[in-house]
């Protein structure tokens, strides 16, 4: 029934995002339906804003975004045509504005006028360090203030107490909101919904009376130690006020560097999700914590573990509960990770972005190792019990008894039940990652739809990150998008003509769960088109797979 849901989610979320982002020719602009007329040059009186300013375009209802360009001039127009601004969406989309009037584009006000509010998700299976890496956050002298959600398993707020005691958190903890008896990652929940949106207006309050530090700094999410991130990741896509005025600015997922890997191991029933791998999965980074209560072999064994579920995502080691500010707060909150505009940012600093890069080269802190995990739990440490608690097909077991020689953990336990029933085991995650590349050629818009469309209605349950950057043929020209997603929540942005001058590359990463891997290569390899002007035919797709913990390119 749930799967049935999702193929549906993904169908009507394909027809409504495809036929107005790919269509060929589809250059999309502010107000075009009321007003088609372009600026001519004469008509360059002052303009009303100016680069950076944060205004509302009129796209289809009015969206925000900040000016990029004055007088734009699009490349393919006549000589001399511009309109008055490009402007940046904060979707990702770039667009452009024909009049200079408030029913193409006005001044964004309230938080829109700050920018969305970035919201940070922190995960971790129980016990990894997740309240403790909250109360850093909370204490440090950053001079910034969050509002907080908190999801308890349970009838006592035990983690709210603990975020009570928490010296200093009074100048940066701008509100707390306990989301009980529940787990975040069964459904989308409509609590975690009205909370954001009660964070919302109450901002929006304080800054329409002009109160002084009105706007927040960001919403902290901490879900329990047995969510699934990916339905609290879909709140934002699905909610018109959460979405509009919150972005998602990076899941972190706290690992406990001494249990990890028999969290990872126990046996399970065959369809039981594998929540630690699944958790490590979405991260946009992942901090190895308890770095204190391992051996260095146990450390690097671990980080090889997480590599082989997640190639992409940076491993920080630390003790957060002895030396938390070892890392510094400006790589945990605000760092945008889940922003497809960044991954251009970061294209137009430093000339190209290799999403499917090492991200442990030239970082102090993780490793690269060339195996993952065996199918066999070979573990001479463990004798964890391998508890396992199945509900609603995800692990909620916890080893409130590990008896691991190499612990020296103070974790306390949280055993929310149990259950031996299945015969019928597994020791992998089936949890992985794969890239998709294609070089010298842009891809086939059409093929590559079908393809994205049947990937998505088929397997989105599965699919728990993708990103990539799309070099697309389209009326004769290289197009970019950019596409990002969690599950069927799909975004995928037009970001002009393929840079002049730079090598043509498509790159897609995914992470997730049973990914057909060969059967997906080959069919994006046949997405490729030729172009005049391309000067080596390259198709490659490569996976990263437990056992091969580095996307390789073939
Ligand atoms: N040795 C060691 N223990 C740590 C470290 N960080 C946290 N702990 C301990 O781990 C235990 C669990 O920490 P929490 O921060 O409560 O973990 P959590 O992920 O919020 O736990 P749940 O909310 O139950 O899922 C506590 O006893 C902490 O003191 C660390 O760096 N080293």
């Amino acid at each position: 029934m749930a799967a049935a849901a999702t193929a549906l989610d993904a169908r009507r979320r394909r027809r409504q995002v495809w036929p107005s982002l790919f269509q060929p020719g589809s250059r999309r602009s502010a107000g075009s339906s009321v007003l088609q007329r372009k600026a001519e040059p004469e008509d360059h009186e002052a303009l009303r804003y100016s680069v950076g300013d944060r205004v509302e375009c009129n796209v289809d209802g009015f969206q925000a975004g900040v000016i990029i360009k004055e007088w734009y001039h699009e490349p393919g127009w006549p000589k001399g045509e511009t309109v008055p601004y490009q402007v940046k969406l904060d979707s990702g989309t770039t667009i452009y504005v024909p009049y200079d009037v408030d029913d193409c584009v006005r001044r964004a006000t309230g938080i829109l006028a700050k920018g969305k509010i970035p919201v940070t998700i922190l995960t971790g299976f129980l016990g990894a360090g997740k309240t403790t890496l909250l109360n850093y956050i909370l204490r440090a002298q950053h001079g910034k203030r969050y509002a907080v959600i908190e999801n308890e398993f349970g009838d006592a707020a035990i983690d709210e107490m603990l975020l009570e005691q928490s010296a200093g958190k009074q100048s940066t903890m701008e509100s707390i909101t306990v989301l009980d008896n529940g787990c975040l990652c069964c459904t989308m929940r409509d609590d975690l919904v009205e909370a954001i949106r009660n964070i919302v207006a109450t901002v929006e309050e304080r800054l329409e009376a002009g109160l002084p530090n009105a706007m927040i700094d960001g919403i902290l999410i901490e879900t329990t130690g047995m969510a699934d991130p990916g339905p609290v990741c879909k709140t934002f896509g699905a909610d018109e006020v959460v979405n509009k005025y919150c972005k998602i600015d990076g899941i972190l997922t706290v690992v406990d560097a001494a249990h990890f890997l028999t969290q990872l191991r126990r046996d399970r029933p065959v369809d039981v999700v594998n929540e630690p791998a699944q958790q490590v999965a979405f991260a946009d980074k992942i901090l190895l914590n308890k770095a204190d209560a391992v051996s260095p072999d146990r450390l690097r064994e671990t980080s090889a573990a997480i590599r082989a579920i997640n190639a992409f995502a940076p491993i920080v080691e630390c003790s957060l509960s002895l030396r938390p500010d070892a890392v510094p707060i400006q790589e945990i909150v605000e760092i945008d990770a889940f922003d497809t505009t960044r991954l251009l940012r970061a294209e137009a600093e430093h000339g190209d972005v290799d999403l499917a890069a090492n991200p442990d080269e030239g970082h102090s802190s993780a490793h690269k190792h060339g195996h993952g995990h065996t199918e066999d739990c070979q573990d001479a440490a463990c004798s964890d019990p391998s508890h396992a608690h199945e509900r609603g097909g995800h692990d909620h077991g916890h080893d409130a008894t590990c008896a691991d020689s190499e612990c020296t953990d103070s974790s306390h336990g949280h055993d929310h039940g149990h259950s031996h029933e299945s015969s019928v085991t597994r020791h992998d995650t089936d949890i992985g990652s794969m890239v998709l590349e294609l070089k010298g050629q842009p891809l086939d818009v059409q093929k590559f739809n079908a393809l994205l469309s049947e990937i998505l209605c088929e397997h989105s349950v599965d699919l728990y990150r993708y990103k990539g950057i799309l070099a697309c043929l389209q009326q004769d020209k290289v197009v970019r998008y950019v596409l990002q997603g969690v599950h069927d929540m799909m975004d995928i942005s037009f970001s002009g003509e393929w840079p002049e001058g730079r090598p043509l590359r498509t790159q897609i990463v995914l992470i997730g769960r049973r990914l057909d891997r060969d059967e997906w290569q080959r069919r994006f390899a046949e997405c490729a088109v030729s172009f005049d002007g391309a000067s080596s035919v390259q198709a490659t797709a490569s996976s990263a797979s437990q056992g091969a913990p580095q996307p390789e390119r073939v």
